[in-house]
């Protein structure tokens, strides 16, 4: 596995060792030890899969609020997507700073997200599968969105008009929620 730092701390860009042969490929997706040798300790609990009909949507961008952050390990099993996840971590010297990473069926990366931080992906391609574990079950409660396109982060998606949930669609910017960041 190769573990790559990103300009926003804590978070990494995983690439899993592909061995090829004649037969195809296998692969470590997820190894607990191999993580942490490399001083990443995280104890997922649950795996979500998502599957996203067409290019141009938009899941994000979310988080849990207070205790009931999550910790993700991300990756695309079909087709693309550009996935984002923001540093919400008050204090953090990356605090609000943002990545974007291609995540496809080919390439194998993998973004290890901390807790504290908002998350969220675009579709490049039809026909899109993510599969991802999270190290805290999913709430309800605790559920939240912030805008895709908040002024104040002014991520670059690359696109104007993406497919939205409501959820997503009704999420407020950041300046107008009253959500304490405390990671
Ligand atoms: C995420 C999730 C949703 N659900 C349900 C709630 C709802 O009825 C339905 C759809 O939920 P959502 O619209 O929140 O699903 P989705 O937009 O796919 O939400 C996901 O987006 C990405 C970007 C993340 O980072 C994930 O953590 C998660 O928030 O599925 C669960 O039962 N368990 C879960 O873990």
């Amino acid at each position: 596995m190769n573990i790559r730092e990103t300009k926003v701390k804590d978070l990494y860009i995983l690439e899993p060792i592909v061995h090829g042969d004649n037969r195809g490929w296998t692969m470590e997706s997820w190894s607990k030890k191999t993580l942490e040798e490399a001083g990443l300790y995280y104890n997922f609990v649950q795996d979500n899969h998502s599957y996203s009909a067409h290019k141009g949507i938009l899941r994000g961008l979310h988080f849990q609020l207070g205790d009931a952050a999550q910790a993700k390990l991300v990756r695309c099993i079909r087709g693309a997507v550009l996935d984002v996840a923001v540093d919400m971590r008050k204090g953090s010297p990356t605090y609000m700073k943002w990545e974007a990473v291609e995540l496809t069926e080919d390439n194998f990366r993998q973004l290890l997200i901390p807790r504290g931080f908002l998350h969220g992906f675009l579709t490049l391609t039809d026909k899109v599968e993510i599969v991802y574990k999270l190290d805290n079950y999913y709430n309800r409660e605790a559920d939240r969105s912030i805008r895709w396109d908040d002024p104040d982060l002014n991520i670059d998606w690359g696109i104007d008009n993406p497919i939205l949930s409501d959820k997503d669609r009704n999420a407020p910017y950041l300046k107008d929620s009253d959500i304490d960041f405390y990671y």
